[in-house]
């Protein structure tokens, strides 16, 4: 399935940069990049062990109604780097007309570097269902019950 995506590059989104594209044909997740502000964008942004920080992307998009764009973690850095994200998977809603920020965390030990133009997350298109939430005066059963945390194979 192909969702038409509106994505804007903003005044200060570096043209050079690509557009979020899927490195395969089959991955899931589009590729998004850090577009540092001017005067970071030669040294790259420093990380310190557990620092957190909203990196942009120069980018805005119109998600589609009935859907959400999960921002997710890119697993090689952050398998080698502890690179991470403190709110993943961020949620970027269909009403949402900001910039797409990528919220990181560093993990690891060591400082770590995020260089300007780099592929820093990935954005999945998910489809949602919104619930009606209804109160109620009691619950079905089932065989869990109130079980869980590890209840099963005790
Ligand atoms: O990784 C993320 C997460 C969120 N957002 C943007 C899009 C999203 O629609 C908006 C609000 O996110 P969220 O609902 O997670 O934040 P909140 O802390 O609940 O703030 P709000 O009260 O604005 O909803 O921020 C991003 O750009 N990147």
């Amino acid at each position: 399935m192909s969702v038409p995506l509106p994505v804007l590059r903003l005044p200060h989104h570096d043209p050079a940069l690509p557009l979020p594209a899927y490195e395969t044909v089959d991955a899931a997740g589009a590729d998004l990049r850090a577009c540092l502000p001017e005067p970071s964008r030669a040294a790259g942004l420093t990380l310190a062990s557990l620092d957190r920080a909203a990196i942009p992307t120069g980018l805005a998009v119109a998600v589609p109604a009935g859907f959400e764009l999960q921002v997710r973690p890119r697993s090689g850095r952050a398998l080698r780097e502890g690179l991470s994200m403190p709110n993943s998977p961020g949620t970027v809603d269909a009403d949402y007309r900001g910039e797409l920020m990528v919220l990181v965390v560093n993990l690891g030990r060591e400082p770590l570097v995020i260089r300007h133009g780099e592929r820093i997350a990935q954005a999945v298109l998910c489809p949602v269902a919104r619930a009606a939430w209804t109160q109620a005066e009691a619950l079905d059963e089932t065989a869990r019950g109130a079980g869980g945390f590890g209840s099963t194979g005790r």
